[in-house]
């Protein structure tokens, strides 16, 4: 990783970090419900997702500051993805960013509530993100677009519709494009709107996004095997246990690591598109494919 890139990432990660608990804190609601809100949030993560849009802000020139409450209302959405990802009625998993899960610690009852109010108050931030009311209408619109049913959740059902289903790669990589490609694709058309970008820009970033959601998920699935537990925040082999299609599984190893190299390819290539300043944004998609963790 470039140090400009390790610079940037970290100052975002503190403006995140100091961010959503104050988000938090500022609603008027049971104390237990934002404790666990807040335990997910602050159990740590990449934050991806908010140093993307970030950075998209960085590359059109303008200050970081205008998107911090929007990269908070994506963050959100997917910690409350991964809390009911990690539900028994999902994946029944244990451990999530190197820490219990939050069923492990709060219940079952009160992790689903905390994952259904982490995703209503993404839109309660959005209603207000702006003063221009087309922005808000277009970012609300992408957020839901990017989270629903054609989006995230459509994709989880068809990835636990997948479960124990001899896949092709072409149907796996529908399943990625929406659970796991949409919301990096919203925070990069997100980062794109605040920012004041073209249409033709924001399609240029939604094309290089869906690269990028594929290449994460193949790391991804990579690291469920290769990866070290301690280091990834969570178990090991579970893709296997819950007998998911993944791209070593149907590619082998060898051939997950050969398409890692040509989604790279065409994200790289597809990021020339961009009239912005690209150079971190190049840098975020070597790390997306080579990192540990
Ligand atoms: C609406 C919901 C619940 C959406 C979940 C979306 C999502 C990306 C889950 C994690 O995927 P994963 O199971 O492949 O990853 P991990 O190994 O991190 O659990
Ligand atoms: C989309 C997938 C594979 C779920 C995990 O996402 P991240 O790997 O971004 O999780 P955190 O860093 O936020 O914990």
């Amino acid at each position: 990783m470039t140090t400009e890139l390790q610079f940037f990432m970290s100052e975002s990660k503190k403006k995140i970090e100091a961010k959503l608990p104050e988000l938090i804190d500022s609603l008027l609601a049971p104390e237990s419900l934002k404790k666990s809100m807040i335990y997910s949030l602050e159990a740590g993560g990449k934050r991806i997702r908010p140093v993307l849009l970030l950075s998209v802000l960085k590359g059109f020139n303008q200050p970081v500051e205008k998107g911090l409450e929007m990269a908070c209302a994506i963050e959100m959405i997917h910690t409350y993805s991964l809390i009911h990802d990690d539900l028994p009625a999902m994946d029944d998993d244990d451990v999530r960013r190197g820490k219990p899960t939050n069923h492990k610690v709060f219940g079952e009852a009160q992790a689903i509530l905390a994952g259904d109010a982490l995703l209503t108050y993404s839109y309660q931030l959005v209603s207000t993100i702006s003063e221009e009311p087309s922005k808000v209408v277009s970012l609300m619109t992408e957020l839901s677009r990017a989270a629903g049913a054609e989006g995230m959740v459509g994709g989880q059902v068809s990835d636990m519709e997948g479960e124990n289903k001899d896949l092709s790669v072409e149907e796996l990589e529908q399943i990625h494009h929406h659970k796991t490609g949409d919301l990096m694709v919203v925070s990069l058309v997100a980062g794109a709107i605040l920012a004041g970008a073209s249409e033709r820009d924001q399609a240029n970033l939604r094309h290089f996004g869906r690269e990028l959601g594929l290449l994460f998920q193949i790391k991804d699935d990579i690291l469920d095997i290769e990866g070290d537990a301690e280091t990834i925040g969570k178990p090991v082999g579970s893709d296997a246990g819950n007998n998911k299609g993944t791209y070593p599984s149907i590619l082998g190893m060898d051939g997950a690591k050969q398409r890692l190299e040509h989604h790279l390819a065409l994200a790289l290539s597809s990021l020339k598109e961009v009239d912005m300043d690209q150079s971190l944004l190049i840098e975020l998609t070597k790390y997306v494919a080579y990192r540990n963790h």
